[in-house]
């Protein structure tokens, strides 16, 4: 079996007897975008620049397409190991010609030819001659994609690098270079602290938090079976109904909800997203009947309900305890502050955790 392109193990970092990586393994093939995404302060910078060679670790090994590239005493040199590096303050060199730039790691004869492949790719080829200070922001990003796969980089390195955009633009430039990366074939490891950067890019997304990686797998499914609640909080808004278990069920205003395994008089949090939480209307002061799929209806207060474009955003206030809940609606709907509304929650979209 062909060894990963890039595979990270058991890398550990400490500064200033501060663990800062902790015990963070994780592969990346040819062609495949991983992203290690968490707050700031995770530790993903640190990551990627041991990977890059600029920082060494205190244990654990890197290989690349099944050779040590580094390990506590072995060290291959940041120009040795086939690694393309794209940060958001990796400045283009002035002095030269975008072609120059992009020609700037490159011998040989078919330079010229790799220079015009990647400028055409890029959608930079009328620029070649111009200088960097010629050139808006995602006009330089492109110029630095080119330049930093013209010597053919096995793994691509890229910190944060669309930061510096302004949101349009920096989707189209997200897509764009998501294509110029598959095309190339190259291993991918993007650090972002945006999920909405990593759900676009990845094809695997890490999860970081305090130097360890929590939870890995397709955007897909960590977005939709999170780990935890802080996992599940760092895509989206999220509603936290809490309740205690009995006979591996938990009873709340919503109805009985699945605790299996979970012992019994733990306290768990059932946690769902705005979007997942159905709203219906108040008839005579009832609600719609309950359904295995939705379970029971709980009645609230509307306090606000906001337009956001795509959807609109109900703020209520439940009759059960005054907590708030957010519902978010596809579309318009508006209601008046002060109209009674039932709320149900979607089973297949509830998660519960033990509360830590
Ligand atoms: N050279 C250093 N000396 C001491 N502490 C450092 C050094 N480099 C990083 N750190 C600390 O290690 C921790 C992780 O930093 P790192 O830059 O890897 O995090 P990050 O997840 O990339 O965050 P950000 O997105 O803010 O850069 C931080 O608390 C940082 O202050």
């Amino acid at each position: 079996m062909q060894p990963p392109r890039l595979q990270i193990s058991n890398i550990v970092k400490e500064f200033g007897g501060r663990r800062v990586v902790d015990d963070v393994s994780l592969t990346v093939s040819p062609g495949q975008v991983t992203c290690l995404l968490g707050p700031s302060g995770c530790g993903k910078s640190t990551t990627l620049r041991i990977v890059a060679g600029v920082e060494m670790q205190g244990s654990g090994t890197i290989h690349v397409d099944g050779a040590l590239v580094c390990d506590t005493v072995y060290r291959v040199p940041p120009e040795g190991r086939g690694i393309g590096l794209m940060f958001q303050d990796f400045a283009l060199f002035p002095h030269l010609t975008v072609g120059k730039n992009v020609a700037f790691g490159l011998k040989g004869r078919d330079s010229k030819t790799r220079v015009h492949d990647l400028l055409d790719k890029v959608g930079m080829s009328r620029f070649v001659d111009e200088y960097p200070q010629q050139l808006s922001g995602g006009e330089q990003q492109r110029v630095a994609l080119a330049r930093a796969l013209a010597p053919r980089p096995r793994i691509m390195l890229m910190d944060e690098p669309f930061s510096g955009l302004d949101d349009r633009l920096r989707d189209d430039i997200r897509d764009e270079t998501l294509d110029v990366l598959k095309s190339e074939g190259t291993a991918v490891l993007l650090v972002t602290h945006e999920p909405g950067e990593a759900m676009r890019m990845a094809d695997e997304i890490a999860l970081m938090r305090d130097g360890r990686i929590v939870q890995q797998g397709a955007p897909y499914n960590i977005y939709n079976a999170p780990k935890d609640r802080a996992a599940a909080a760092f895509f989206s808004d999220i509603n936290v109904i809490s309740g205690r278990v009995q006979g591996a069920l938990t009873d709340t205003p919503f109805g009985q909800f699945l605790a299996p395994g979970v012992p019994d008089g733990t306290e768990v949090d059932i946690v769902i997203r705005p979007q997942h939480i159905k709203i219906d209307f108040d008839r005579d002061g009832r609600g719609p009947n309950p359904t295995p799929e939705d379970g029971s209806a709980a009645r609230g207060t509307v306090q606000r309900a906001r337009f956001m474009g795509a959807s609109s955003l109900v703020e209520l206030r439940m009759d059960f305890d005054g907590s708030i809940l957010r519902a978010t609606v596809p579309s318009v709907f508006l209601p008046q502050p002060g109209t009674p509304l039932w709320l149900m929650l979607r089973r297949d979209r509830c998660f519960v955790f033990p509360q830590s």
